[in-house]
């Protein structure tokens, strides 16, 4: 199938950011159409921003045509940036952007800031990490913490190079992208504002539909135009019907003539080894202004998790007691509420097969009360007891004196006598703004952070249960079905995270943790790198951590991208199985070699007695050729984890 090239438009109007997609040829009308629909205001001026920051007004389908063919001739970008200004106030300077803040801080020509904001902000980098001066690696060694851990691992920072080696997908084509069994997820739509749902053109059943985090992060493809259609899943995605719609009145939008039957496609597909419910509701029944005032509005996980019944059901996410007879109790991102639960006679509510929500579906406005908005930044906290300490810091837990909510607070020292150069620290702080936009209710939430002379805290979601190496520590290995349950729940958050363009970094059972209902939640993502540099900078100056879960391309220092976390979830499904990661009884240094060398079959290390899918998928997780490896969205097509 032919697909049309097209071009990303960066859009930024104040502190408002989108994305927006066109295909190629593009039209001014075109670009004016979707800037009003997306940004909600007419007649504004569209300058764009060339690579030097210089801005030019766009006004006739020439001046567009003249700077698109500037993007074509450099064959790396497809991006065009455009700053939006309001048409009453031409003489006036455009409005703020997140690179004007950068700029002002003097982070923007700083190393980790030398691609666009929101590259670096979505972490996925093609800069080299900065290579540490000689002299101070060797100052670095002297100051290696003695008490030295055959299990973890030291190694000179610079080693590593962080690399988006992901390749590029095709560019969007929208409209028919459902109808190509091979590339239904290969297409990127634009991201909309909040309370706008551009559902005609960008329905949830895109997988690869993404807004942005903050609402204009940088969209980096995702691989799966690599040859892995082997893995596709056919249908297991939650489809939204539904029209541009205004989130901000809630109350207004549930009329009784909204489309919203749920139902199975032709019920359970056993034959692709699963069960792939899909559901049709109306998303404006689903979501309200809570939803969109997070920061990110992610349309397909929210539906999705908000439908992913067998796995909630199941695993007891919905307080069913905290519904009335009748309805279903629904945990939305934020929190409860409640759907009439009908069930047909081929349904079940573990949600095999085909099950229904029937439009009467009714959340009342109680139940989004400041209970379902989850935690936020406090703004007066007390510290608590030790949750545990990393490589990075100790983790507390804190008491929100204005909300009463318990967070977790990740307290890293900054060395007051040598503070971190080049901005360090600011990056870290800028990397959780950004991160702190996600929501998924399999990750953590990043909540922000506070920084004094001498330590950073970030702030984060408190999740009670411990993680899941301390349980293996408790209990010992996981039976099957909880295996499967967290395998499933890990590709949920890390599919979210890569559509959202981080790479977790660090995927391993103390990473993963899980709440007292047995559900789990990806922690310590994506600030892994600013982290590492403020250590380096302050502490021992080296790349410390623990190799185990290390993919060869990490090892090799080739640069990697998101198929490194699936590698990961391979190794962190053998800890559940066994306790330990693969090769535990080597010594971190011993273990380097073994996954750097092709002749050492990580498959030989799934246990005899596995179950054959769950050897069918760790296979597929240790692919050495990460291109081999399928995405976290293809693996949760595998029988194992339906
Ligand atoms: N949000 C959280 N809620 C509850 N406990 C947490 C939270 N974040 C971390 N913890 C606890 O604190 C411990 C230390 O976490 P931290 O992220 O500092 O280190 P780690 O992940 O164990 O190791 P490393 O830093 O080497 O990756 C974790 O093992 C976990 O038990």
């Amino acid at each position: 199938m032919d697909v049309q090239p097209g071009i990303r438009f960066k859009c930024c109007l104040g502190q408002e950011n989108r994305n927006i997609f066109l295909d190629s040829p593009v039209s001014l009308d075109q670009l004016k159409q979707k800037i009003v629909a997306y940004f909600r205001k007419p007649n504004l001026n569209i300058l764009v921003v060339d690579t030097e920051g210089k801005r030019k007004r766009l006004r006739t389908q020439d001046d567009l045509d003249q700077c698109l063919k500037s993007v074509d001739a450099q064959s790396s970008s497809t991006a065009v940036r455009l700053v939006l200004t309001s048409s009453t106030d031409t003489t006036s300077p455009p409005p703020p952007s997140p690179f004007d803040e950068l700029d002002s801080a003097g982070l923007r020509d700083h190393p980790p800031f030398d691609r666009p904001y929101r590259q670096h902000m979505g972490t996925f980098q093609r800069a080299e990490l900065r290579k540490e001066p000689s002299a101070r690696r060797g100052a670095a060694h002297r100051r290696m913490p003695s008490d030295h851990n055959p299990h973890t691992l030291d190694l000179p920072f610079a080693q590593l190079t962080v690399n988006d080696v992901d390749p590029p997908l095709p560019p969007p084509h929208h409209h028919q992208h459902h109808h190509h069994p091979h590339r239904a997820d290969a297409h990127r739509p634009s991201s909309p504002p909040p309370g706008f749902l551009d559902l005609p053109q960008h329905s949830v059943h895109d997988r690869r539909w993404s807004s942005d985090v903050n609402g204009g992060g940088e969209f980096i493809p995702e691989t799966d135009d690599q040859p892995d259609h082997r893995y596709e899943q056919p249908s297991r995605t939650v489809r939204s019907t539904g029209s541009a719609h205004s989130f901000h009145s809630f109350r207004s939008t549930h009329s009784a003539s909204s489309t919203q039957s749920v139902y199975s496609g032709g019920g359970s597909q056993r034959s692709q080894g699963s069960h792939h419910a899909v559901a049709r509701v109306s998303v404006k029944d689903v979501f309200t202004r809570d939803d969109t005032e997070s920061g990110v509005f992610d349309h397909e996980s929210q539906v999705r998790s908000a439908l992913d019944v067998p796995d909630r059901l199941r695993s007891g996410t919905y307080p069913r007691s905290s519904a009335p007879p009748g309805h279903v109790a629904v945990t939305r991102i934020g929190g409860p509420y409640t759907l009439p639960r009908e069930r047909t006679s081929s349904s079940t509510m573990a949600g095999e097969g085909m099950h229904r929500v029937p439009h009467t579906a009714v959340p009342t406005q109680s139940h989004f009360s400041a209970a379902v908005r989850g935690p936020t930044m406090p703004v007066r906290w007390r510290k608590g007891k030790l949750l545990g300490s990393g490589a990075f810091g100790k983790v507390y837990l804190a008491l929100d004196d204005g909300t009463g909510a318990e967070v977790a607070v990740k307290e890293v020292e900054l060395d007051a006598g040598e503070q971190p150069s080049g901005g360090a620290v600011e990056a870290l702080e800028g990397e959780i703004r950004v991160l702190s936009g996600l929501r998924h209710p399999r990750i953590v939430t990043y909540l922000g952070t506070k920084r004094t002379p001498e330590t950073l805290s970030i702030f984060m979601e408190y999740v009670p249960g411990r993680s899941i190496a301390r349980r293996l520590r408790d209990y010992g290995a996981f039976y099957i079905d909880v295996v499967r349950k967290n395998t499933r729940q890990m590709l949920q958050g890390l599919e979210y995270l890569h559509n959202h363009n981080i790479i977790h970094r660090d995927v391993k059972g103390a990473n993963v943790l899980v709440d007292s209902g047995g559900n789990i939640k990806l922690a310590d993502f994506g600030a892994a790198r600013q982290l590492q540099e403020i250590r380096t900078v302050t502490g021992f100056k080296s790349m410390h951590g623990t190799p185990y879960w290390m993919a060869p391309e990490v090892v090799q220092g080739k640069g990697y991208g998101r198929r490194c976390d699936i590698w990961s979830l391979g190794c962190t499904v053998i800890e559940m199985l066994t306790t330990k990661p693969p090769f535990y009884n080597c010594e971190a240094m011993a273990v380097l070699f073994k996954i750097g060398s092709s002749n050492e079959d990580y498959k030989a290390c799934i246990p005899d007695d596995a179950d054959e899918g769950c050897r069918e998928l760790l296979e597929a997780c240790f692919q050495r050729d990460a291109q081999q490896r399928p995405s976290a969205s293809a693996l949760l097509s595998f029988s194992f984890v339906n």
